[in-house]
């Protein structure tokens, strides 16, 4: 058994804490259009009261605070929606971190779960449960929409960008060696297969949602063979889709041009390797006010686990000040894919409403409200 559920990350500090407020325009909704064949393959079963069984991990650090605030606001809108807790403290198998059997099985039962942050050890200590899960259950493509809040001012307004990111290898396959003492080798796996896959479901993705754009994001100039093949691989896919427009950029060319104006990439879909999307994702939210705000979709075939892009935040664990939005977002995400869309939308409206209305907003948008007078505020309003 593994010794960590809580450990110190630098305090980061939220760039667009205390911003000015004010209007935009801009519809309310997120990821709307979702993909319908991905809706189609979600085929889990209702239990003998009508409702689906939903595995949740609350995670570490926040997780637990904001799990309740969805769980609650689930209640109030009464989703039929049944949740099933689950424990993934990490076991051993074969030498290597696992997730615990139970935890597996209930996900494999229910091809669904909403999953809070999970810590990581620097260093030395378990590998990433968070990486652990997604590999578990091929889910091979990590979907991170980031958009605008109506009412919250950031320098930009109306950012509307798609991020899909691989999920399952890259610089997170984890397979790291001492060649030497003081020489130490990490390996960036790319494979072909990996790679059609997260592609194709892109090129799909860019369809279901109507952009009419995809962008692979590389750099293929200097990891010629690994970013080369991700690059060729989507050259070849890009045949598949003829309908869609397909061009490539440099990733540090992205940041640049992203951040200083992102409005550009709101009729694309953007793809890439896993770590550039990790990356990238963190800075996306950036552009629109944090990580409160920013929800994801690990997808697979056989399942999938939705969770915020943030992660368990202990510099603020415990003290109830923690925006629960990203994962109630995430949950939108989930019950869309779920067919429970109106449920979504209901949800969602009452929550952009409050966000708008912006007097009960979190310390990361620059209020005063707990997690818990958010949570109320969303709930009086459904
Ligand atoms: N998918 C996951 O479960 C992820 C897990 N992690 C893990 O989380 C731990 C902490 O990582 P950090 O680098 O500190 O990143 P973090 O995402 O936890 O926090 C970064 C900054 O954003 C703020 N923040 C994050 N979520 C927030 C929310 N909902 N409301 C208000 N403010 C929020 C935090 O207070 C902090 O200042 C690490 O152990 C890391 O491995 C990190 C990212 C994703
Ligand atoms: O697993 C982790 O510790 C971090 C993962 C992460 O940053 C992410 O998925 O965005
Ligand atoms: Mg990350």
């Amino acid at each position: 058994m593994f010794a960590l559920r809580s450990i110190a990350a630098p305090a980061q500090r939220q760039c667009m804490r205390a911003a000015p407020r004010a209007t935009v325009s801009f519809s309310l909704q997120i990821q709307r259009q979702y993909s319908q064949e991905r809706v189609a393959k979600f085929n889990g079963k209702k239990d003998a009261n009508g409702n689906y069984p939903v595995s949740l991990i609350e995670g570490d650090g926040i997780g637990p605070e904001i799990a309740v605030a969805v769980k609650d606001i689930f209640a109030a809108a009464k989703t039929p929606i049944t949740w099933e807790p689950i424990n993934v403290d990490p076991i051993l198998k074969d030498g290597k971190t696992a997730i615990p059997d139970a935890a597996i099985e209930s996900i494999k039962r229910n091809k669904i779960a909403l999953k809070g942050p999970l810590a990581t050890p620097i260093g030395k200590g378990h590998v990433s449960l968070n990486l652990t899960l997604r590999r578990t259950f091929n889910l091979f493509a990590n979907l991170r929409p980031c958009r605008s809040v109506a009412g919250y001012k950031t320098p930009y307004d109306n950012v509307d960008t798609v991020l899909i990111r691989e999920n399952t290898e890259g610089e997170y396959s984890g397979i790291e060696h001492v060649v030497v003492d003081g020489v130490v080798q990490s390996i960036k796996l790319i494979t072909r297969d990996a790679s059609e896959r997260v592609l194709r479901f892109a090129f799909q993705h860019a369809q279901a949602i109507g952009r009419k754009k995809v962008r692979v994001v590389h750099k293929a100039t200097i990891m010629k063979m690994s970013d080369g093949l991700f690059l060729k691989v989507a050259n070849d896919i890009a045949k598949e889709f003829p309908d869609i427009e397909f061009d490539a950029e440099l990733l540090d060319n992205t940041c640049l041009k992203m951040t200083t104006d992102p409005l550009p990439y709101n009729d694309k879909v953007l793809v890439m390797p896993n770590l550039y999307g990790d990356i990238l994702s963190d800075m996306c939210a950036g552009l629109i006010g944090g990580l409160g705000l920013t929800p994801s979709g690990n997808i697979g075939d056989e399942c999938s686990i939705f969770e915020a892009v943030h992660g368990s935040a202990p510099d603020i664990a415990g003290k109830g000040l923690a925006n629960p939005t990203a994962l109630l977002l995430s949950s939108m995400m989930m019950l869309r894919h779920m067919s429970l869309g109106e449920y979504a939308d209901k949800i969602e409206k009452a929550a952009f409403a409050t966000l708008a209305e912006g007097k009960a907003l979190t310390g990361d948008l620059g209020g005063k409200a707990s997690t818990q007078q958010f949570t109320k505020a969303i709930i009086d309003k459904l």
